[in-house]
């Protein structure tokens, strides 16, 4: 069992440091881990942020393991350059169309969410955002008009083939889980949403044991504070999901508790491949600190090991050394406590 991981920037190599912690812990027979450089550090290092050699070896491993990519000191490079481009050139390479985003409240960080504690302790959801296409993928330019001005555009596009995949991955969360799928687009605005509303009926005639809603985005954004316990999965594109998940995670307290997996349809002799991260980045205010929670990483790990390795009982335990962890009141300043990130990850091994 082959995992790549590839730390990055910021933070990235301190919440991957506590990761790599609990997998030792865990002390499964047979994996074998890689590490390569990817983002800014990979730009200083190799001249690009996604180099050739660290894409290889994301190939051929069965999982990969992300920790952040971004840097201030990239901002004002050509674009292909930056350090972002990097998680998207792997979601795109691999085909990591799927990305799961679970948000769910964990005992004792009630008051901690930005909602009321009773309020709060209805979440239990998951996002399912696609991955490869919308306004992330299309055509994008900022052109010279013929008077002169210049104008930026990024083309929003869905092909139905695209929506339709991801909606089947949603159906069938959705089965596995309370049996309710609410669909997030826009579809009262954009023609690229319509046809996401269309397929995604069109696809829910093979699920008649799940639930389908439909939901605008701006009244999703709204409902996700107001009452988030309605949501059971919600599917939606690839922008509205990077929003959503990022409000999400302060609705359960903070953005350093997300983790994310990453799925195409590959599959390798463990499970799906894929590519796991925590929902947050480099966060290059705290970087160097020792400031970072590393949960979401070591959730990602979890997801990894369940996705990737079918080892369903391992992700447990470590979702439930976690959750010990927080009930314990073992919290990083982002969760108003005082341990620092490798206690965090201390204290989450001597739970397991
Ligand atoms: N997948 C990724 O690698 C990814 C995701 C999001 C942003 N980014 C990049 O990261 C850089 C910083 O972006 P940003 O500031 O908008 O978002 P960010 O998620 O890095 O940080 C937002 C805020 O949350 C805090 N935060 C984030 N993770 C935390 C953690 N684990 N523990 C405690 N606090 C945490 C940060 O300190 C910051 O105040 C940018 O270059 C951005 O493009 C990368
Ligand atoms: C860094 C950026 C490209 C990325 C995204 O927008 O997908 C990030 O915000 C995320 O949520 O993983
Ligand atoms: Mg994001």
């Amino acid at each position: 069992m082959k995992i790549a991981c590839l730390a990055g920037d910021g933070i990235g190599p301190e919440i991957m440091a506590e990761a790599k912690k609990v997998l030792a812990a865990l002390d499964i027979a047979g994996i074998e881990t890689a590490d390569a450089d990817v983002g800014g550090v990979a730009y200083r290092n190799h001249g690009h942020p996604l180099p050739p050699e660290t894409l290889e070896l994301c190939k051929a491993a069965d999982a990969v393991l992300f920790g952040a990519v971004g840097d201030p000191a990239c901002d004002n490079l050509e674009r292909h350059l930056r350090p972002e481009q990097a998680i998207l050139g792997l979601r795109q390479a691999l085909t990591l169309f799927a990305n799961l985003r679970p948000a769910t409240m964990f005992a004792g960080l009630e008051d901690m969410s930005a909602l009321r504690p009773e309020v709060a302790r209805q979440i239990d959801l998951l996002i399912v955002r696609e991955l490869n296409g919308d306004v992330y993928f299309g055509e994008k330019a900022i052109r010279t008009l013929p008077d002169g001005r210049r104008q930026g555009f990024d083309l929003m596009s869905y092909a139905e083939d695209e929506v339709r995949r991801i909606a089947h991955v949603a159906f069938r969360a959705a089965q596995g889980r309370g049996k309710r799928l609410c669909s997030v687009d826009k579809a009262n605005v954009l023609e690229t949403s319509q046809l996401w509303r269309d397929v995604v009926i069109e696809v829910s005639a093979e699920y008649p044991d799940v639930e389908l809603s439909h939901m605008y985005v701006d009244n999703a954004a709204m409902q996700l504070v107001r009452n988030p316990g309605q949501f059971d999965v919600v599917v939606t594109g690839n922008l509205f999901g990077d929003i959503l998940s990022d409000q999400a995670s302060m609705c359960v307290g903070s953005i350093g508790l997300l983790a994310s997996a990453s799925l195409g349809e590959t599959q390798t002799a463990f499970g799906t491949k894929g590519l796991y991260e925590p929902i947050h980045g480099s966060a290059p205010d705290i970087a160097g600190q020792g400031k970072a929670n590393p949960m979401a990483m070591i959730l990602s790990l979890a997801m990894l090991l369940r996705h990737s390795l079918g080892l369903d009982a391992q992700a447990a335990r470590v979702e439930a050394a976690v959750a010990k962890a927080l009930a314990d009141g073992v919290k990083g300043a982002d969760l108003g406590g005082s341990a620092n990130c490798a206690e965090i990850g201390d204290a989450v091994v001597a739970r397991l």
